[in-house]
Parts: structure tokens; C-alpha cells; sequence
């Protein structure tokens, strides 16, 4: 048998890619292949699957040298899909012991650590090791450990160590996979009962309790995605900024920071706009900032504000929910008007895993809504009268993308 000498590469796929709604977004739809064309193309795929899956191959490309490099990569690429459960399940571990937290200020023997995190010594070595292979920690010599290069960077993004605390709740839910793809009713899992918003008809009537949670976590991680938006969003000179599903008013605190004449409205759910009006008032901003209370399914938005914001907002929902939500905000804005929607978005450059796999298997678990690619929302934003709706260059697409729009005439 030859061996190629490069590995046979995927063709890219000529088919429109898989959205929510076709795209109309003044973007052309993607040109079908001619049936010769996609023949073909199954063709040398149909060779390529059969010698990537052939054992004698797989063992011939790993011992000759050209290709070696590239099975070694192919094996931990696949080794890291199959245990990368163990990979997340040793950083809880990590963030429940706050082990971060202790190297913080430099370096720990073990003894140290041992007294710190209460573990045995030999677990916590075990720990430790494994951490070191996830360059969570690092080794400093003699019996000490600091910070790893990803231990360090997790410490600067407060809000991260909640994130993964709280994914206990999305790896219960996602023990049988298959048993989630099937399930109809899907708002018996951990996820939906955390999100109580989701999929409940009577969302305006939950009660504090159920809302805390999630609003605390959204707040505690707002730091990065406020950031993210501020730093694109064109809010200079505007008057009034209406944040919608704008939970406990922690990105509205942001933005009057960066924009100190900017006039302050939320809306959300009874329970969490009471939240938003405590956080309001300790942070001074009571005379500047209103926090509404209300379902925006069936109740109006405020008026008064030249712009609206949706963060982490319309991937939660169906097309249906959106589409009404968005019809909503643009009869609460004056011709014009200016429509910032922030959120994860499915295909973004560079970090596609996160939208089609992170966030498609854990708005399932959730029971409501997809991440969409910006032209879907295009489609949904056109219909609802935002025309000419435009994709801002983000600075970390895997942290969310921003798309604006102005309201076009009723
Ligand atoms: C100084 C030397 C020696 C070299 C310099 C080299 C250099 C420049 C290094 C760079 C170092 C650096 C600055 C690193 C920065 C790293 C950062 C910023 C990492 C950020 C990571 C962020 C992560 C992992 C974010 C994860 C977010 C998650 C999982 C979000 C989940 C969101 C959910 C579940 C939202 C739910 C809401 C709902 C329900 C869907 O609506
Ligand atoms: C994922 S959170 C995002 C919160 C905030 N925008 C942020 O990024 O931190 C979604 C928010 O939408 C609110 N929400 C969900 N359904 C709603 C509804 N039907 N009416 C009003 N608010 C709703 C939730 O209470 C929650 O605060």
C-alpha cells in the first residue's frame, strides 16, 4: 500500500450550512453543487472515511515517519474527546478545593496544600499531577506548586469558577445523552429546573427564590460579556439604553459607567427586576436607573429609550418567542432606534465548537431556544422591521458576538 504523504484533508462543504431560518440578510443563499460535483465528492470522501477507518492503515501511518506526526495528532485529538469529562471533572475539583485561590499569592509546599484543601496527601497529589498535565498548575521545584499558565488566567475572569460549579447541573443532565436527544418533555432536568424561565408559561409569577440563583450566576459572569459589548457596541451620544432580560442590572451598571449620561431602563421578570432595583440603589444609580417588571411574551415594553439591548437573551427562546420579543422592542423604539443584541452565536470564527456543540447541547438540556448563526438572526431581525442589520467585529467570538441594527419605519 502507498502511504500519502499529507494527511487527506476534508474538502470544505459547498451546502448551505444548517441554521434556524434561511438566510435573507441581503446575503446571497449558498449555490447548490451541481449532482456531478457532490458525486464526486462522495466519492473521495467515501475512499478517505475507508482508509482513515482501516486498522492496517492506522498502524502503517504511525510507523512511517512522514505521517507519524499527523496519526499521533489524530490519536489525542480522539483520546481528548473520549476522557475530556475527566479533564472538566478535575477542574471542579479544583475550583470546589479553591485551589487557585491558595496559589494566588505564589507557590505552596504540599504540606501547605495537604492543610489547606483537607485532602490526603496522596490524593492530593494525584490531583495535582493531573492539574499539571492540564497546565491548571505547575510544578515549582522541591515539593511546591503554582499557578499554571490556565489556573492563572481562570483567576482573572471572576464569574469563570460559578460557571464551572454550576455545570454539575448540565453534566447530570447530560449522563444519557441519547435519552436527552429523545426526550420530549424536557423540562424535568437539572438545567430546566435552574433556569425556571424556560419553558414556563407562568414565568412572571415565579418567586424570588427561584430567580436568585441564575440571576446571581449571570451577574458574577458579566464582567467578561459587559466588557465584550461595551467595547463595540456604538453607544456614544445615545440618550437612553433599554436592556431587556436585562437580569440583576449588572451590564446596565457597566454601561452607565462607560456612558455616564446614558439613561437607565430594565426589564425582567417581577422577581428579578426587584433584584435589579436593589442593585440600582446600593450602586447610587436610583435616580438614573429604572429596573420594569413584566413577561415580554405578553407585556409591553417601555418606551422612552433610544436603545435596546438583548444579552444572552435570544438564544434562550424559539423563533416564535424571539420573533415577538423582537417586534416588541422595536415598537418600544423611535424610528431609528438603535438594537444591540449580544449573545453566543452559532459558527462563529475560531470557536464553532462552542456554538454548535457547548451551547446546542446545553440550551437542550434547558429545553428552549438554539445558538443561531447572525445571518438567522438577520432573518428574524428583518422580519420584526430592523433592516440592514450588521455583524460588529468582536474581540472574542467565543465569548459572545454583537449584532446592531436600527429600527426601520412601522
Ligand atoms: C506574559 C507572558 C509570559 C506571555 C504573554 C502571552 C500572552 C499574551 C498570553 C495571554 C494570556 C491571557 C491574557 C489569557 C487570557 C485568557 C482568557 C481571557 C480566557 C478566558 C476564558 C473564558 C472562558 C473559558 C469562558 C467560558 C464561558 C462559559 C463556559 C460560558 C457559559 C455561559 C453560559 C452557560 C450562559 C448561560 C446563559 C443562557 C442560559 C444560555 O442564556
Ligand atoms: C440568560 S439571562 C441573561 C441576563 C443578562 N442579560 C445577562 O446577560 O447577564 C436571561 C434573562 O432573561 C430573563 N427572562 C427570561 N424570560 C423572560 C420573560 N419571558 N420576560 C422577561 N424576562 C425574561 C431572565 O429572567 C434572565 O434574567
Amino acid at each position: 500500500m502507498t502511504l500519502p504523504t499529507t494527511e487527506p484533508d476534508t474538502p470544505p462543504d459547498p451546502r448551505p450550512q444548517p441554521g434556524v431560518v434561511a438566510s435573507t440578510a441581503g446575503s446571497h443563499p449558498a449555490a447548490q453543487p451541481a449532482p456531478w460535483r457532490e458525486a464526486w465528492r462522495d466519492r473521495w470522501l467515501g475512499w478517505r472515511d475507508r482508509l482513515l477507518a482501516s486498522p492496517r492503515f492506522q498502524q502503517l501511518a504511525a510507523a512511517f515517519p512522514p505521517t507519524r506526526p499527523i496519526a499521533r495528532r489524530r490519536s489525542r485529538e480522539l483520546f481528548d474527546l473520549c476522557a475530556g469529562f475527566v479533564y472538566s471533572q478535575i477542574l471542579l475539583a479544583c475550583v470546589r478545593l479553591r485551589l487557585f485561590q491558595h496559589l494566588a499569592d505564589g507557590p505552596q509546599s504540599v504540606a501547605a496544600l495537604v492543610a489547606r484543601t483537607g485532602l490526603g496527601e496522596d490524593a492530593l497529589r494525584r490531583l495535582l499531577d493531573g492539574a499539571v498535565t492540564l497546565r491548571l498548575v505547575e510544578p515549582r521545584g522541591r515539593d511546591r506548586f503554582g499557578l499554571g499558565v490556565l489556573g492563572a488566567a481562570l483567576l482573572g475572569n471572576g464569574g469563570l469558577p460559578d460557571m464551572i460549579e454550576h455545570h454539575a447541573l448540565l453534566y447530570a443532565d447530560l449522563a444519557d445523552p441519547v435519552g436527552l436527544l429523545r426526550r420530549d418533555d424536557r423540562r424535568d432536568t437539572a438545567l430546566a429546573r435552574y433556569w425556571a424561565y424556560a419553558d414556563n408559561p407562568a414565568a412572571s409569577a415565579l418567586p424570588p427564590d427561584a430567580v436568585a440563583a441564575y440571576s446571581r450566576l449571570m451577574a458574577a459572569t458579566q464582567a467578561f460579556v459587559a466588557d465584550e459589548v461595551l467595547a463595540v457596541a456604538p453607544l456614544a451620544g445615545r440618550r437612553g439604553l433599554l436592556d431587556v432580560g436585562g437580569g440583576e442590572g449588572a451590564f446596565l451598571c457597566a454601561a452607565g459607567a462607560r456612558h455616564p449620561r446614558l439613561n437607565l431602563m430594565l426589564f425582567d421578570l417581577p422577581a428579578v427586576a426587584a433584584r435589579a432595583t436593589a442593585r440600582f440603589e446600593a450602586a447610587g444609580l436610583a435616580g438614573r436607573a429604572t429596573a420594569h417588571g413584566g413577561d415580554f411574551r405578553v407585556d409591553p415594553l417601555p418606551a422612552g429609550a433610544d436603545t435596546v439591548s438583548l444579552v444572552r437573551v435570544l438564544h434562550d427562546h424559539d423563533d416564535d418567542t424571539v420573533l415577538a420579543l423582537l417586534r416588541a422592542a422595536h415598537r418600544a423604539l423611535p424610528s431609528g432606534g438603535l438594537l444591540v443584541v449580544a449573545e453566543p452565536m452559532a459558527e462563529a470564527p475560531g470557536a464553532e465548537r462552542m456554538g454548535a456543540a457547548y451551547f446546542g447541547f446545553y440550551l437542550l438540556a434547558m429545553g428552549r431556544g438554539r445558538p443561531r448563526t447572525p445571518s438567522a438572526l438577520y432573518t428574524l431581525l428583518e422580519a420584526a422591521g430592523f433592516p440592514r442589520p450588521r455583524l460588529l467585529r468582536s474581540r472574542n467570538p467565543l465569548l459572545l458576538q454583537v449584532v446592531v441594527a436600527e429600527a426601520g419605519s412601522p
